[in-house]
């Protein structure tokens, strides 16, 4: 891998997937040509469909998935009168599993436990599968990738979710003949829809169709309920923010009530009013960025896909893996920039008058936690809606610390990417200590 400083990122940002591609680069971490995800670099559907229907769209999304929230809630979400020890990463996980669902996929598919374990465990078993195979030298991939157990699963999910998403694609169909007949037929309004409309043809083959939406839920699933389940983490941590953020939302609620209680207000009036919360969650997402080894180095990778010379005649050749070196708006002063500072985004937006920038879900050359340029996540501002909507029901109903005896847990890293301790667990009482100052925590 090639690092280049932070000083190009600017120029690397504009060019297109065609010359410079992230998704080559990301896909090539996972060995594709075993791991059955070569389909993600043949097309982009998958991408446009992000691009072109969930972002435009992103408030209406919202307000779907947080009905969908609202039905996982209840079945979930563990409701202890005491203090009680919860798998809290296992839940949240769910919860995003079935807003991801809703918006892609839509009902019954969303309501089924069978797709929504096989979203939250394909990418696990996906992980574990390149992991394996790049600790073996490539020569030596034929031999043993067609015996490695967990590929056999990975195509077992693959399988499984061919028989789960034909049926959607039938009906999809079905509803599109009849309409074509003059008919006037009612359809949910489901991401699979549009990327069925707007697909080509070899997109639309169901082993196709079924495999990118199941790639699909490793790019959205873990990422978004890891941000929760981290924040939560450095709260806990830094248990005084708290009741800065319950506060933040009782004054919220005193001018709109609680997110989805009046018909006239939804995300798209309520959410951006998290200042606090959003400031928060940038800084949670700085010190444990999902995809890169830790908060110093590297971001944004690229493959470069054609021989590239840069404005001051820095030459790329075809074929390099490339990376920027980060740099940080706190870097200027080591002495806090591994603090948890959860404000940090918030004082920066008041004290320069950037009130539209250092947001979560608004890249930028120093905060590039959702990538950076053209290529950046497509799911960003929705994932920003789910972390908030989740946050604000935690925060509402719950108290949380640590068990007895332990801190934050640490993160782990493994090649590129960062993970979370799967043992760490959090202790979760229901809320009932009202409180002098907002009434609430
Ligand atoms: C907190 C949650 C999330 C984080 C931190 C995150 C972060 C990232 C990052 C760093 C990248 C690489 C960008 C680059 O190379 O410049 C990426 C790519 C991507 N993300 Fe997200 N993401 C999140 C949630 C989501 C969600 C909810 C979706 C879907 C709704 C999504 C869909 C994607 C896709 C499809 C790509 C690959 C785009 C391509 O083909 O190049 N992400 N994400």
């Amino acid at each position: 891998m090639t690092v280049l400083p932070n000083k190009y990122m600017k120029e690397l940002r504009l060019f297109p997937v065609t010359k410079l591609s992230g998704v080559v680069a990301h896909i090539a971490n996972f060995v594709p040509k075993w791991t059955y995800t070569e389909l993600m670099v043949k097309s982009n559907v998958h991408f446009r469909v992000l691009l072109n229907k969930l972002t435009p769209e992103v408030p209406k999304h919202l307000d779907i998935a947080k009905k969908e929230l609202e039905y996982g809630w209840a079945r979930d979400m563990p409701q202890p009168e005491d203090w009680t020890e919860v798998d809290i990463q296992e839940v949240l996980r769910m919860c995003v599993a079935r807003m991801s669902a809703k918006i892609f996929l839509g009902e019954p598919a969303c309501r089924n436990l069978e797709w929504l374990r096989l979203s939250i465990n394909f990418s696990i078993d996906l992980f574990a599968c390149a992991f394996l195979l790049r600790k073996v030298p490539s020569f030596l991939h034929p031999i043993v990738a067609p015996i490695l157990p967990l590929r056999w699963r990975v195509a077992r999910h693959l399988k499984r979710a061919q028989v789960i998403i034909g049926p959607l694609m039938e009906r999809h169909r079905e509803c599109v003949r009849r309409r074509e007949a003059g008919e006037e037929v009612e359809e949910e309004d489901t991401l699979l829809n549009w990327m069925m409309d707007n697909g080509t043809e070899t997109e639309n083959k169901l082993e196709e169709m079924a495999s990118r939406q199941t790639i699909l839920t490793l790019a959205s699933i873990h990422t978004t309920s890891m941000a929760v389940s981290n924040l939560l983490f450095d709260l806990c941590a830094n248990p005084e923010w708290f009741p800065v953020l319950m506060e933040e939302i009782a004054e919220i609620e005193k001018d709109l009530g609680k997110l989805g209680e009046r018909p006239d207000v939804g995300a798209k009036q309520w959410l951006p009013r998290l200042e606090k919360m959003d400031s928060a969650f940038v800084e949670s997402l700085r010190l444990n960025p999902p995809l890169l080894p830790d908060i110093q180095t590297v971001a944004s990778q690229r493959q470069a896909m054609v021989d590239i010379t840069l404005k001051d005649g820095t030459h790329i050749p075809a074929g390099t893996r490339l990376a920027c070196a980060k740099a940080d708006f706190v870097y200027d002063d080591p002495a806090t920039f591994s603090i948890f500072d959860p404000m940090r985004s918030h004082r920066k937006r008041y004290q320069t008058g950037e009130l539209t920038k250092h947001l979560a879900g608004i890249p930028e050359k120093d905060y590039l936690h959702f990538g950076y340029g053209r290529q950046a996540c497509p799911g960003r501002y929705f994932a920003v809606g789910e972390v908030k909507m989740m946050m604000l029901k935690l925060l509402d109903q719950f108290e949380f610390r640590f068990p007895e005896g332990r801190g934050r847990p640490k993160s782990f890293h493994a090649d590129e990417f960062t993970f979370l301790d799967p043992r760490a667990k959090l202790v979760m009482r229901r809320r009932r200590v009202p409180c002098d100052k907002c009434g609430r925590c």
